[in-house]
Formats: C-alpha cells, sequence, structure tokens
C-alpha cells in the first residue's frame, strides 16, 4: 500500500529510523488506560499521539489552508506584520535559532505567532507575551481618513483615499482571523483535555494544572510554521529547526504528512541517536515541555527534537501551553524524596518563558533601518 507521504513523492526514512509513539483517544470512557499508556509515554519520549481529540479534521485543513496562504503573500506583506515586543506576528527565516551553537544561520523556517487576544483597554495587556494580535487583515498603515500612498496589492494608486483601501484590506485574507482565533480557542480546550490526563499519570487531582491558579489565565501560543524547501545537512550546521526541548507546560503540534520532526530520547549520548516521528493524519503529536520536566523533577521527559528538511517544503502548526503569567513551577511534592531531592529552583513561568524567548531569537533592533 502506498501511503499518502509516498505519494508525495518523498523518500521514506527506514522503519528502524522511526520513533513508535503511544496513541492516546481523548474520547475513550476508560481514563484508566489512557492515563496509563500516557505515563508510560512521559516516562519514556515525552512524546505521544493525542486522536479524536474533538477538532474536525475539515477544520484543521482550513487552518493550515489559511497557513498557506498567509506565508504565500510576498515578503514585503509579511515583513509589515514582524513580530512585535509582545511577541506576537511574523518571524522571518533565521529569526530563531534553537541551538545557536550547532547552527549557521538560524532555524530555516518562517513562522507567525498567534497569542490570546487581549484588547489594550484590558489591565492584563501589560503583561508580556500578552496584548491584541497582529492580523494580516487589518493593516495599520490603512488608518485615519487623510490620503496617503497605499502599499496594498490591491490597489497601487498612491492618492487612493484611506477608507477605501481599508475596505480593501478587510477583504485581503477573508476569514483568517476568525479561523485562527477559533482554532487557539479549540487547541485550548485539547491542551487543557491532556493536562488533567498529566496531572492523573502524576498521581495528582485530575485538575491540578488544569486549575485556576496554573491555567486560569495561561499564556497559550498558537505558532504557524512553514519550511524551506532545503534538504538539511546536519554535518553543516543546516537545520530546519535546531534541537531543543519545549518551554511549556506541553506542545500540541500537527504537521502536514511531510517527515522531517526527529526526537532524540537520550541527548547525553554519543553519537546522539535521532529517530523520526512520523505524521499522522487527524492526530496531534503531544509533547511535554521543560516547565512540566522542572515540576516532576525531571521524572517526565521533555525530549530533545529538531526538524530535518527533506528538500520538500513542509507547514505545521505548533500551540504552545504554558501556565499563568505569575505561576511559580516548583518541584511537585509526590516528585521529590531525600534521595531525589528537587534538581531545580523554583521559577516564575513569565520570567523563565521571556529568557527562554530572548536567548532563541533574533533581537527586533536587528530588523531596523
Ligand atoms: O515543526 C515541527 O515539526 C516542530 C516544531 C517545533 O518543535 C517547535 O516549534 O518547537
Ligand atoms: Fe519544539
Amino acid at each position: 500500500m502506498v501511503n499518502s507521504s509516498e505519494a508525495r513523492g518523498q523518500q521514506v526514512p527506514a522503519p528502524a529510523e522511526i520513533s513508535v509513539l503511544n496513541c492516546i483517544d481523548l474520547s475513550s470512557p476508560d481514563i484508566q488506560s489512557s492515563v496509563s499508556l500516557l505515563k508510560q509515554a512521559c516516562l519514556d519520549s515525552g512524546f505521544f499521539y493525542v486522536i479524536n481529540h474533538g477538532i474536525e479534521e475539515e477544520f484543521m485543513d482550513e487552518v493550515f489552508s489559511q497557513s498557506k496562504r498567509f506565508f504565500s503573500l510576498p515578503m514585503e506583506e509579511k515583513m509589515k506584520l514582524l513580530r512585535n515586543e509582545k511577541n506576537r506576528g511574523y518571524t522571518p527565516m533565521f529569526d530563531e535559532s534553537l541551538d545557536p551553537s550547532n547552527q549557521i544561520h538560524g532555524d530555516y523556517k518562517e513562522g507567525y505567532y498567534i497569542g490570546v487576544e487581549i484588547s489594550e483597554a484590558d489591565a492584563d495587556t501589560q503583561k508580556p507575551f500578552y496584548g491584541p494580535n497582529e492580523w494580516p487583515s487589518e493593516v495599520k498603515r490603512h488608518k485615519g481618513p487623510e490620503k496617503h500612498k497605499c502599499h496594498s496589492r490591491l490597489t497601487e494608486d498612491e492618492n487612493f483615499p484611506c477608507h477605501y483601501s481599508r475596505i480593501l484590506i478587510l477583504d485581503f485574507m477573508p476569514g483568517w482571523r476568525e479561523t485562527m482565533e477559533k482554532y487557539h480557542q479549540k487547541a485550548l480546550e485539547v491542551a487543557r483535555a491532556v493536562s488533567r490526563l498529566i496531572a492523573l499519570a502524576l498521581d495528582l487531582n485530575f485538575d491540578f494544572f488544569d486549575q485556576p491558579e496554573i491555567l486560569g489565565k495561561p499564556i497559550a501560543i498558537l505558532r504557524l510554521l512553514h519550511y524551506e524547501d532545503r534538504t538539511s545537512e546536519p554535518e553543516k550546521g543546516i537545520f530546519g529547526a535546531g534541537a531543543h526541548s519545549d518551554f511549556g507546560l506541553i506542545t500540541l503540534l500537527a504537521t502536514d504528512d511531510i517527515f522531517g520532526l526527529q526526537i532524540c530520547k537520550d541527548r547525553h549520548a554519543n553519537p546522539q541517536i535521532w529517530e523520526y516521528v512520523p505524521p499522522l493524519k487527524g492526530a496531534f503529536i503531544v509533547n511535554l515541555g521543560d516547565m512540566l520536566e522542572r515540576w516532576s523533577n525531571c521524572i517526565f521527559r521533555s525530549t530533545l527534537h529538531r526538524v530535518l528538511g527533506n528538500g520538500q517544503e513542509r507547514y505545521s502548526i505548533a500551540y504552545f501551553l504554558e501556565p499563568n503569567h505569575d505561576c511559580v513551577v516548583e518541584c511537585l511534592p509526590t516528585c521529590q524524596s531525600e534521595k531525589s531531592p528537587p534538581k531545580y529552583p523554583p521559577i516564575k513561568c513569565q520570567d523563565y518563558l521571556l529568557q527562554r524567548y530572548k536567548d532563541t531569537h533574533s533581537d527586533l533592533n536587528s530588523y531596523k533601518g
């Protein structure tokens, strides 16, 4: 049987290079067996699939097609939506460098960050990672009734009145914002459901993470990703995404059918052994982040992973769930003992996250001038 990956003409990795991950059925009434499968995965690789999560495939297809639409805009248009200081918006190729000591340029991918939509009027807008999103259909320069040079793809007329151009611009990416906002909400529900299983797997109350103090007002970041059709060359420091572990609680990853994601279960092994995580239509690939590793005193794994380009374009969509800004992440009482004291000091979510973003993203000043 030819699977869809082979049908798209890609070289599928040999079975020995492929990781076999547990699959958690979120609709299963047998919570006990879901928890035990999930626990096994969290102890082993920190990666698993989640199926029957309630987000329809047709809707996922729409999110992917809207993502492709955005990335296919001319660079000039995308740069108008460059990531702001709240980390919302477009990240061009090489903006992120997930493994700077082993990469020559940075990641061969472009991205688009969408966070929790918080209006300017809301006091929470002051917090890092919070505030209004950048939306492609709402290009800021199209304000006010005065005449000015219009940069829209749809009209080149320098004297075109702005209020007309604004109408045209709103039509520029129809449905884009609605699709992304809807996806943001749906993914948060799935992530909360997974967090409840994780709590049970750690012998905690099911709502340990999903409680107001931890996930009441989470930092939840949707990121559209597009990898260029370049073949990675690890020995030369060229990667789709450099080796890293994610920063937060968990990540839900949706991918197209192109292979690329690899995991390394033992980061200290020499040489490191990398296994592909095969795309699975309709499933999320879920992985644990470093905050969960800290909470669980490294009992649950936040595994090193990277993306290798195979010469074909690849699209993926990551949803990073991080707790409330002020949530203190510290070793759980159930995960420490005299023999195994806490390996990490407590940290405040927002401080930790700010540092990790700073360490992995370009300085915004480098785009000026
Ligand atoms: O695109 C992928 O498959 C993985 C992306 C990823 O690991 C990340 O953005 O943290
Ligand atoms: Fe990642």
